[in-house]
């Protein structure tokens, strides 16, 4: 344990800009994540997130500064070989086949969206597997045909399938979207219990909805027109005052029971009686 806590961060970025069609996207924006740490990116509509998870996951390379993921500096590895060993989480996973739950978890292993012909999984990757899916709350779906999943279900699917490789970095793209209130507290649920049973898995989810964080989450990067406007442990950074400047809204911000909730600030005087 001692070793890993003083070893490379799991993540490090240093004054990275990303620059698109001549626009700005990402400015100055450094981060450091380092394992046993969960760390949730929020921001409005079009403050950078995805721009940023992109480099995160070795999808992308920044315009200037340095991306450093798993200790490989992005520009002089492999990226396609780095990428295999991040388990990043494509809500958008566009698998048209009935595969059955253990075969789309097993994918993971391929980093493919169909099973490879003539590849066949070890008894041991197969029992892997089960357990994560056991883990991720689909115990009883592990035959079920992709298709006849709900939504909830595939998402936890998928983080089943990115867990497949052991990485040391689970990326998170908005997971709750489109989850009914029961399906948002199960993937809750599941992603806390993952992040109780692998303590050294770093991880990084991106949303805009507060009340979608995790009650692990440690650490939180508020971003804003693509800048940091704030980062560190999770109580320090998610305060009314920063996140309502994060949002440009005044907002009243709490937390009951390790969850975050939100709703806009009243001036005085306008509340009900
Ligand atoms: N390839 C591109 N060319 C030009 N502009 C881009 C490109 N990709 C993203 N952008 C712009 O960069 C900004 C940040 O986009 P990004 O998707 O990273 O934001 P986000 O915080 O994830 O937003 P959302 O919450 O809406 O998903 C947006 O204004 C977007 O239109």
């Amino acid at each position: 344990m001692g070793l890993l806590v003083t070893a490379a961060p799991v993540l490090r970025v240093t004054d990275a800009d990303v620059v698109r069609d001549g626009n700005p996207i990402l400015s100055e924006v450094s981060l450091t994540v380092r394992a046993g740490e969960h760390w949730a990116l929020l921001g409005a509509n079009g403050a950078g997130k995805s721009t940023l998870l992109g480099l995160l996951g070795a999808l992308a390379h920044p315009t200037r500064g340095t991306v450093e993921v798993l200790g490989h500096r992005l520009g002089r590895v492999d990226m396609r070989q780095l990428r295999s060993y991040v388990g990043h989480v494509n809500p958008r996973h566009d698998l048209r086949s009935p595969l059955k739950v253990r075969d789309v978890v097993l994918t993971g292993l391929t980093n493919t969206l169909e099973r490879v012909p003539r590849w066949r999984p070890t008894p041991e990757q197969v029992a892997t597997a089960e357990r994560l899916i056991g883990l991720l709350g689909l115990g009883e779906h592990v035959e079920a045909r992709w298709p006849t999943l709900s939504q909830g279900e595939r998402g936890r699917a998928l983080i089943a399938r990115a867990l497949m490789p052991s990485p040391r970095l689970l990326l998170l793209d908005e997971p709750a979207t489109g989850l009914d209130v029961a399906g948002r507290e199960q993937l809750i649920e599941r992603i806390d219990a993952l992040q109780r049973t692998y303590s050294d898995l770093a991880s990084v989810l991106v949303t805009h909805h507060l009340e979608e964080l995790p009650p692990g989450t440690t650490h939180v990067m508020l971003l804003r027109d693509g800048r940091r406007l704030a980062a560190g442990p999770a109580d320090e950074v998610l305060t009314s005052d920063q996140v309502s400047k994060c949002f440009d809204h005044p907002i009243r911000l709490t937390r009951v029971d390790g969850r975050w909730s939100v709703r806009a600030a009243r001036p005085a005087g306008t509340g009900h009686v």
